[in-house]
């Protein structure tokens, strides 16, 4: 009689059929939107607000293999940018392109991507063996045995040794995000959205949120675009590019190195305590905290400066804002009111 052995294990997500590997652009993409208020009394009409430009002239690709990090103060537009991108909303201008050809099917796109919403939803009573378990066979009701799916999930995502852990029940919000990551990628999605993947962890958890990521990037190929707050440096050591956005504009695309490269060039050290991420975002917030965003009707069209990526800056006395340079000249960071969506722009004062 045959001495009852274990299943064999699961081949390692590696073996696993090439996926087609996808580049997504953004093409000057905007989105201006006006909202409706309900009256206070009943039989008044609604007010419409004029268009409010959430986003303007958004563009750069995300490319296989690379983590591209959405980054900016709150209300910067990451989650309508995201949005978007996950073809949820459709942008009222500009272009998204799937390997350079325009992207015209929504549904379509949906197949070849997944998208993580910020909260959890998972069900509570379910372990996390049986939650892939349970969504693999809703994905899939013709599957007969999704043991080795499940396997390799949580391999995958180092979730192997809390595979029989109720979701409620001794799961920290690091490893919940890692299931919830884990459900999006029962399809085996090529493109990859993650809206603030480490929102409300501690720094610990938040970089083991990220090195999963990072290595689900890695060993399939996968083109990941995810919204975040502040990462700190370890966390930007998992990430490829950086988009930074404030309200609504382009800052900078590019390389953490590169950021630190465009400071420069435009007089600004990094103070050793702050990453020029960091350093960046606390330009942009004490500009944020200085200027609302006011309907886009009378939005001048935006000048080009031609030696630099960013538009060039007027100095209005009032909204600059003082900044320490590298050359211990006074820069100033200044907006012009009449700019529906004020762009950053450096420029040194007389
Ligand atoms: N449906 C809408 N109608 C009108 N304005 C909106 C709508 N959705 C978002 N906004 C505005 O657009 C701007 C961008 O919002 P969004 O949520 O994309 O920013 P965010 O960068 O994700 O912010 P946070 O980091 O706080 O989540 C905000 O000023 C917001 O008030």
């Amino acid at each position: 009689m045959e001495a009852e052995s274990s299943p064999p294990p699961p081949p390692p997500p590696s073996q696993s059929p090439p996926l087609k590997t996808y580049k997504l652009t953004a093409s000057s993409i905007g989105y201006s939107k006006s909202t409706t208020i309900s009256p206070a009394l009943l039989f008044k009409p609604c007010k419409t607000t004029p268009p409010i430009n959430i986003l303007k002239d958004i563009s750069f690709t995300a490319y296989p293999s690379q983590i591209l990090a959405i980054v900016g103060p709150s209300g910067a537009g990451k989650s309508t940018l995201l949005d978007i991108l996950a073809a949820g909303t459709s942008p009222t201008s500009g272009t998204l392109l799937l390997n350079s050809l325009p992207l015209h099917n929504p549904s379509s796109f949906r197949k070849i991507s997944a998208y993580v919403p910020q909260h959890d939803c998972c069900l509570p009573q379910l372990t996390v063996s049986e939650t892939f378990a349970f969504s693999a066979r809703l994905l899939n009701p013709k599957l007969a045995d999704v043991s080795c799916i499940v396997d390799c999930l949580l391999a995958e995502l180092r979730l192997t040794h809390l595979a029989h852990t109720r979701l409620t029940h001794g799961l920290s919000g690091g490893e919940r995000r890692r299931v919830s990551i884990g459900l999006s990628l029962l399809h085996d999605p090529a493109i990859l959205l993650l809206d603030e993947p480490t929102s409300g962890l501690d720094s610990n958890s938040a970089l083991n949120v990220m090195q999963t990521l990072r290595s689900i990037t890695d060993s399939r190929q996968r083109t990941v675009l995810l919204s975040i707050h502040q990462p700190s440096f370890k966390i930007l050591a998992t990430i490829d590019k950086i988009l930074l956005l404030s309200k609504g504009t382009v800052v900078h695309y590019g390389t953490l190195s590169s950021l630190e490269g465009f400071l420069l060039d435009n007089g600004f050290t990094v103070p050793p305590q702050l990453n020029s991420l960091e350093y960046a975002m606390e330009m942009l917030n004490q500009i944020t905290k200085k200027t609302p965003i006011t309907p886009c009707l009378e939005l001048p069209p935006s000048p080009i400066n031609p030696t630099s990526s960013v538009p060039e800056t007027k100095i209005t006395g009032e909204d600059s804002v003082k900044l320490e340079s590298r050359n211990d000249l006074d820069f100033s960071l200044s907006l012009s009111p009449s700019f529906s969506l004020p762009q950053l722009k450096l420029s040194q004062s007389s």
